[in-house]
């Protein structure tokens, strides 16, 4: 990416994680009520554990409720810790009584405690605690991370090294078990948006238990036994993917991108554009760098070094926080959705060396969104199939709310902006049949009376109250990352906006042209079907090495049915199927759309 690119800073060393104190434990939420309210000094939050009042009592349980809420249903918790974020550390005795009342607040908000490690102040002892919300039998917390990287960075062997427990053989073997299509297994290339779960255990043990034959994995039998699911999503390293791979990061929402780069060939290839792309959608990334095995440590150093210039330039803004071991680990899992943070990790597919450290990592990482179920279900369609015997089958995200067996929902818009009823039969999660699906999981619905062929990626399915709308266009404030030339209205390029992808050719824009660094307000206007928009969604706009990416204004208003037995769509699109690029850019404007703030009015 030219922007990442030209601002690399010559700054030097890596941040020691340690210099990071975990700012999840109990201090300043449960101190800031007990410190003030019943003076107690600095180091009262870690005595007010050790013997609670009634009133601190509920004070710490509420703090507590809230602080998993926020982790959506996790948190990593301190014991010994001073209201003021120090260390003081508890004698044998306190840290008993300590550990006891945290318990009993488990008990109360059904929570597990799980220790992560104890370490020794000058005055005694202080833990880390992984407190996590018990979920169902058939529950389990989810993450997503999307894996992006160049061409044999080793994305694919790591993801099988992980999910099938066995370490590689630096000739490939250990990713066969991921390739889905005969192409790529003779290429050996990633092509598919693929993905791979990693199922961990109230212990924080990995549940994948490959079968002993086929090395196939039981989907169901993982996601049992686990109380945090991870789903990787595996994007394509090479250029010609690219398309793919934006897809990914914008319609599989991640909540955190792993980006792989090989020890030897350093950043090279897609490495800053896929690292630009996360920046842009804002989706904190982490670093594994592969094959520190096979690497003189010249060029593991040399490869290091460039890492951080480049996190640290100001195209990237990062903190690079090298994790060597498990306090490392705790600490930059604490803070990495918060701060600008990036953990840096070596590792080895083929020795296995640090391949417990990124584990750890991992099933400490906890989900960015926090999902309100009784909000109106929206859910957005990323692929659809069709299995013999079921009919067609539609997956994706659950963007909010909760979607229920025998839910009728609003599945558009058709290439005339319509929404039509449905009414979902089944649903699958992580390939397990469930009762219901809550915002922030992905699913599968069988749909009935339905052809494959009418459905798109970048559908949505919703609840009727949502009164879904239909748009062709829309106003974005974007920042172009490159451009060979100058991009000006009537300028066609792929909009990315969630799970939709879609020709958009500007319409107008504030300025007469924008070259790359450019930042614009720009009226957007898609080329073939109307599409389902929300402002403030991020969207990535791309063609060949052209690259913008950009936040949602305003959306146009032009079709949508008002409810789940009305179907509305009086306007054929303006100009024809291909409009855009052809006529002028403001006749089908003229018509009849209005730009409006946010969602407006649902139309007739
Ligand atoms: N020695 C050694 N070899 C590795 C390591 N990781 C991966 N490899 C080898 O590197 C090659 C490329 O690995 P892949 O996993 O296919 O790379 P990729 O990033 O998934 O590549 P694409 O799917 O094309 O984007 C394979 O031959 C692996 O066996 C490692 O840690 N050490």
């Amino acid at each position: 990416m030219a922007s990442l690119a030209a601002a690399e800073a010559a700054v030097e060393s890596i941040v020691p994680a340690c210099m990071f104190a975990p700012d999840r434990g109990c201090t300043d939420d449960a101190s800031g009520v007990e410190g003030s309210e019943d003076g107690e000094d600095t180091n009262g939050e870690s005595l007010v554990l050790v013997s609670p009042t009634g009133q601190q009592y509920d004070s710490l349980l509420r703090h507590l409720r809230q602080q998993v809420d926020e982790g959506c249903g996790e948190t990593i918790y301190v014991v010994g810790m001073g209201s003021d974020g120090g260390d003081y550390g508890l004698d044998a005795k306190d840290m008993e009584a300590s550990v006891a009342t945290v318990r009993s607040l488990c008990e109360q908000i059904e929570a597990d405690l799980i220790l992560l490690r104890e370490r020794m102040d000058a005055g005694g002892r202080i833990r880390d605690y992984l407190i996590r919300r018990r979920v169902g039998e058939q529950d389990f917390l989810e993450v997503r991370v999307a894996v992006v990287g160049n061409v044999d960075a080793g994305k694919s062997t790591l993801l099988g090294v992980l999910t099938h427990g066995e370490l590689d053989n630096g000739r490939g073997f250990a990713r066969q078990k991921l390739f889905r299509h005969k192409h790529e297994m003779e290429s050996g290339r990633t092509s598919s948006v693929g993905n791979d779960i990693l199922g961990f255990d109230q212990e924080g043990q990995v549940v994948n238990k490959p079968d002993s034959h086929g090395g196939g994995l039981d989907w169901t039998k993982i996601c049992e036994k686990s109380s945090k699911v991870i789903t990787f999503i595996d994007l394509a390293g090479h250029e010609k993917y690219l398309k793919t791979t934006v897809f990914g990061m914008t319609g599989h929402l991640p909540d955190f991108c792993m980006l792989m780069v090989g020890s030897n060939a350093g950043i090279v290839g897609m490495t800053k554009e896929h690292l630009g792309l996360a920046l842009a959608l804002n989706v904190p990334v982490f670093v594994v760098v592969t094959k520190i095995d096979m690497c003189p440590a010249n060029i593991l150093q040399e490869t290091l070094k460039l890492l951080q210039r480049l996190l640290k330039s100001p195209g990237c803004r990062k903190i690079p926080v090298l994790v060597q071991n498990t306090d490392d680990v705790i600490v930059t899992a604490s803070n990495f959705s918060s701060e600008r943070m990036c953990p840096i990790f070596q590792i080895s597919n083929v020795t296995g060396e640090n391949m417990e450290l990124l584990k750890m990592f991992l099933n400490l990482l906890s989900s960015r969104t926090n999902f309100n179920n009784d909000e109106p279900a929206e859910f957005q369609i990323d692929d659809t199939y069709s299995v013999p015997g079921v009919g067609t089958v539609v997956s994706g995200t659950t963007l909010r709310g909760m979607i229920r067996l025998n839910d009728t929902l609003l599945l558009g818009p058709d290439p005339l902006g319509t929404f039509i009823p449905i009414t979902v039969k089944s649903i699958h999660r992580k390939r397990m049949p469930v009762k219901e699906v809550r915002g922030g999981q992905t699913a599968s619905f069988a749909l009935k009376k339905i052809k494959r062929s009418s459905i798109r990626k970048g559908m949505v399915m919703v609840s009727p109250k949502l009164m879904p709308q239909a748009t062709w266009e829309f106003e974005a404030e974007i920042l172009v990352l490159h451009h060979p030339t100058t991009i000006s209205p009537r300028y066609q390029a792929m909009v990315h906006c969630g799970s939709i992808r879609q020709t958009a050719t500007i319409l107008t824009m504030n300025k007469d042209c924008l070259r790359t660094g450019d930042k614009a307000a720009v009226h957007f206007r898609f080329i073939k079907t109307p599409e389902y928009l929300h402002c403030d969604h991020k969207l990535v706009f791309r063609e060949g090495r052209t690259k913008a990416v950009g936040t949602i204004t305003k959306v146009a208003q032009l079709i949508g049915s008002t409810s789940a037995s009305l179907v509305v769509s009086s306007a054929a699109p303006p100009g024809g199927e291909h409009a855009g690029g052809e006529g002028p850019a403001g006749q089908a404007a003229g018509q009849q759309e209005d730009l409006q703030g946010g969602r407006g009015a649902p139309g007739e």
